[in-house]
């Protein structure tokens, strides 16, 4: 560690939260983790133990208290962001917060105006499809004009299983959440209504899930754009978008992995899961995090995208019902222009 490293308390260890204590250690260059907050003792000291020299602490205020964190990543499930958001806020630490900012646009608004109290943004939100080299040569060719009028997106979301405390809402919340970030920073362009169609039934899926669904939602420019978010697929780990143009087609996410030719086949390794298919994403962002935050800002999405999802996730969970249902949002605050 060197005396200009940037000290980042993880809190929460799980899958992400010991996914990123191991790049942040290994392949990020500026940081250490200082300090992990974590309520199971195996998680915390699994983590403690892969990045030398971090301490655990039991809750984020110790951590901050002790003067042993320079900025913080929050990898807890989403409901308990705000508490260790509020907190982070108050002693004005830069934070990168894993997706959701939270669950729901109440408290999304109330992140919002305890942030406004400081300075200038100091939240960091990780959708990290943004990062993606793929998403961003897409993006850079709808901006450039070059193909002409974009005219709709499709995108298609495939998980393998899900687990037994996944449910109905989190088809929206937890998965298209993702969409309903990286589809308006793709077509320049934000939400106006959102649809959802229920195909037939995945007879593969959980009792308890009716799934996969069929996400339909319509920009403000007109772009129409579907999501296919199916989770019992079973082969592996696929998201995908392909933009219509005018006269062209784009396509990202097709599989990259090793190919192979035997007895007559051809085939090429599919990802299995968002931890390889993203890896270098999350990499892009936290590396891009902890340089921003050395020049005292963020650089990716900040509190006000993750405010704009929360209300979009309002919206297609409410859509689940039935009905085309508005995305309503108030003026941009000058703070996040
Ligand atoms: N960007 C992406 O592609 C992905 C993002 N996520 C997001 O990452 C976050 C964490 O998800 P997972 O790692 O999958 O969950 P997980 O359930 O594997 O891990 C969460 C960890 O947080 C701990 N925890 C719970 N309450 C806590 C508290 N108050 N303080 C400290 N730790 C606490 C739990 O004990 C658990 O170890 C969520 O916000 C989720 O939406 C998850 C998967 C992929
Ligand atoms: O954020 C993620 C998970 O929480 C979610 O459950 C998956 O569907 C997404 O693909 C992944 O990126």
């Amino acid at each position: 560690m060197s005396s200009t490293d940037l000290r980042i308390g993880v809190v929460g260890a799980g899958l992400m939260g010991a996914d990123h204590v191991a790049r942040i250690t290994h392949r990020i260059s500026g940081a250490v983790v200082s300090a992990v907050v974590e309520p199971d003792a195996a998680r915390a000291e699994a983590a403690t133990a892969a990045a030398p020299g971090s301490r655990a602490f039991a809750d984020i205020e110790d951590a901050i208290d002790a003067s042993a964190v320079d900025a913080v990543l929050i990898a807890t499930p989403g409901r308990f962001h705000e508490p260790v958001l509020m907190p982070a806020l108050a002693a004005g630490l830069p934070i990168l917060c894993e997706k959701p900012l939270t669950p729901d646009s109440q408290s999304a608004r109330r992140v919002l105006e305890a942030e406004q109290e400081l300075d200038r943004p100091h939240i960091q939100v990780g959708f990290m499809r943004r990062f993606d080299t793929e998403y961003q040569e897409l993006k850079r060719l709808i901006d450039s004009g070059e193909a002409g009028e974009l005219l709709m997106l499709r995108c298609v979301h495939r998980n393998p299983s899900v687990p037994a405390t996944y449910t109905q809402q989190m088809l929206i919340d937890d998965s298209v959440v993702h969409e309903f970030d990286v589809v308006p920073w793709l077509a320049g362009s934000d939400i106006r209504s959102i649809e959802v169609k229920h195909p037939r039934r995945n007879p593969r899926s959980p009792e308890h899930l009716d799934e996969p669904i069929l996400v339909l939602m319509e920009l403000a420019s007109g772009v129409f754009v579907d999501v296919e978010m199916n989770v019992s697929v079973g082969f592996g780990y696929q998201v995908t978008t392909e933009a219509v143009f005018e006269s062209s087609i784009a396509r990202i996410g097709q599989p990259s992995g090793l190919q192979t030719w035997r007895a007559g086949t051809f085939s090429i390794a599919e990802n299995r899961s968002f931890t390889t298919r993203f890896a270098a994403a999350y990499d892009a962002q936290i590396q891009r995090w902890v340089d921003a935050v050395a020049h005292g800002t963020i650089d990716g999405p900040n509190a006000w995208d993750g405010y704009r999802v929360a209300v979009a996730c309002e919206a297609g969970v409410e859509a689940l019902a039935g009905g085309v249902i508005p995305v309503e949002l108030p003026d941009r605050p000058s703070f996040y222009a």
